[in-house]
């Protein structure tokens, strides 16, 4: 945003008038209809919203992982859209971090292994001072040779989210990374994801259905119709929850 300093805010990714549809004549289905948005550097984002309001087809056209039918995406000052596939491989494996809910651990690897293992395949050293630090940041420094089978839930998707933080990603895309824990596995990986933002810089956008989860952001944007209909800043767990039982499907104040 220009502020009246004249000082722009950093973005780590910006859509502008993002159309994505599904489909041609009679099953055409609009997922994303007219998305502009822009997210924070260094922020937690949330996104919210009823099931198929168009969450998880927004985050993987913001990731790169899906085209839109129209509108632009960036990526920090790289624009995505119209990108070669080879490129956009690239930028995805040097730019941007995924988990997801699934924590998808090589079950062969211990823990250090696997939050190695995707600069290992990309040819990239770690940074040893970087790497000491997430893992400490997210509390595995006395679990870096358990494999995953010897690690609760909640530890694995620790692993996971050290995975997706040792490259110094410019985003992490989580796609309800705690919706596969109990309430008190998945509010630890929250802390840790909060930590991440706090105390390493890290950009994260998550999907969430979770009211409590939503609560850890920063911000909660949320999409009704393939529309961004409201735009929370500081939630918490309340407001939330307010905030969903007063609007109806398709975002309208019921
Ligand atoms: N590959 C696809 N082909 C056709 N329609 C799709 C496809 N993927 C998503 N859609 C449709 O696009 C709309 C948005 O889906 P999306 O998965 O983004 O919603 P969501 O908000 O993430 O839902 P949920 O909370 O249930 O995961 C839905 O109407 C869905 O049926």
């Amino acid at each position: 945003m220009a502020a009246a300093t004249g000082v722009r805010a950093a973005v780590a990714a910006r859509a502008e008038g993002i159309v994505k549809a599904y489909g041609a004549g009679e099953t055409r289905v609009v997922a994303l209809d007219r998305v502009s948005i822009e997210i924070g550097s260094g922020a937690f984002t949330a996104i919210m919203g009823p099931s198929g309001s168009g969450k998880s087809t927004l985050m993987h056209c913001l990731a790169g992982l899906d085209t839109v039918t129209s509108g632009r995406i960036w990526v920090g000052e790289t624009e995505i859209t119209g990108l070669k596939d080879k490129k956009l491989t690239r930028l995805r494996r040097d730019r941007i971090g995924f988990i997801f809910q699934a924590f998808n651990l090589l079950p062969t690897l211990n823990a250090l292994e696997n939050i190695t293992l995707p600069m290992d395949i990309a040819g990239r050293k770690p940074e040893k001072e970087w790497l000491e630090r997430v893992i400490a940041t997210v509390g595995l420094a006395d679990r870096l040779k358990h494999r995953p089978a010897q690690l609760s839930g909640g530890q694995q998707q620790r692993v996971a989210v050290a995975r997706a933080l040792a490259a110094r990603p410019a985003i992490i895309f989580g796609d309800e990374p705690t919706g596969n824990l109990d309430s008190r596995a998945g509010a630890e990986v929250l802390g840790f994801l909060r930590r991440s933002v706090d105390d390493l810089g890290q950009t994260i956008v998550m999907v969430t259905h979770d009211p409590v989860a939503a609560a850890h952001a920063d911000r909660v944007l949320y999409l009704a119709d393939g529309r961004v209909v409201d735009d929370m800043a500081n939630p918490t767990a309340e407001l939330v929850l307010d905030r969903m039982r007063r609007f109806d499907a398709r975002g309208r104040v019921s």
